[in-house]
């Protein structure tokens, strides 16, 4: 499986992102710059944390008008998996292929430490490797992750079971403890925490790692081919 990992001026997760799939998880993986206009040949689309443009204006506004994103959204269009961690969650909420919008943290600051958080659907093609309910670790790193959309909206994912990870407590001020959600189409997901952070034991936790192994495997198995 080939994955495309985003940078925009100002990305700092990229490194993070394309280590794991590349020395974790053992796939291949480019560095893709935001001006490219050719996603074509990627089945998988990762959108990396940082500080795109600075987050002048509001996080990820300025990174969602770069040119990558129309390939971004064509990628969504064509049913490929989508994953924005941080600021990738911020840019695809900015974009219009997720929900809601990501505030400033409650207590106005910049948190980074490690959290828990329950896997609320594990049916998905981000979690088929984890188990409903699941409790895992996994680092925040943001000064604006906390989430927010209107009840009508919430009510909707809720009932499509797009809420796929909640934090174990109220960290951020994030609506319902909200820490991932995905579309309804069920392709691209959107979470502030970061998996690409938790990917070996080495590093504090491997809790992230079977999110980007449940990618592989569902891709795999969409792509069989018999002989
Ligand atoms: N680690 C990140 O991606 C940070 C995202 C964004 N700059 C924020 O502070 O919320």
């Amino acid at each position: 499986m080939k994955f495309a990992v985003i940078v925009f001026p100002g990305s700092n997760c990229d490194l993070d992102m394309y280590h794991a799939i590349k020395d974790e998880l053992g796939e291949e993986v480019d560095y893709v710059w935001h001006d490219s206009t050719d996603l074509s040949k990627y089945d998988g689309i990762l959108v990396p944390g940082g500080f795109s443009y600075g987050d002048y204006l509001r996080c990820g506004a300025i990174a969602q008008t770069s040119a990558i994103m129309a390939e971004v959204k064509k990628a969504a269009e064509a049913g490929k998996p989508v994953l924005g961690v941080c600021n990738g969650f911020q840019i695809l909420t900015e974009a219009g292929l997720l929900p809601g919008v990501l505030l400033r943290n409650k207590n106005l600051k910049f948190m980074c430490h490690t959290v828990g958080l329950k896997v609320e659907n594990a049916d998905t093609i981000f979690t088929n490797q984890y188990t409903a309910g699941q409790k895992i670790r996994i680092p925040i790193a943001h000064g604006e992750g906390n989430y927010y959309c209107d009840d009508e909206t919430y009510e909707k994912m809720k009932a499509n079971n797009q809420i796929v990870f909640t934090y174990e407590g109220d960290f951020n001020g994030s609506r319902n403890n909200i820490a991932g959600i995905i579309n309804e189409r069920g392709n691209v997901l959107g979470m502030m925490p970061h998996p690409e952070r938790a990917v070996s034991d080495l590093i504090g936790g491997s809790d992230g790692l079977l999110l980007f192994k449940s990618i592989v495997k569902q891709w795999r198995e969409s792509h069989v081919t018999h002989a």
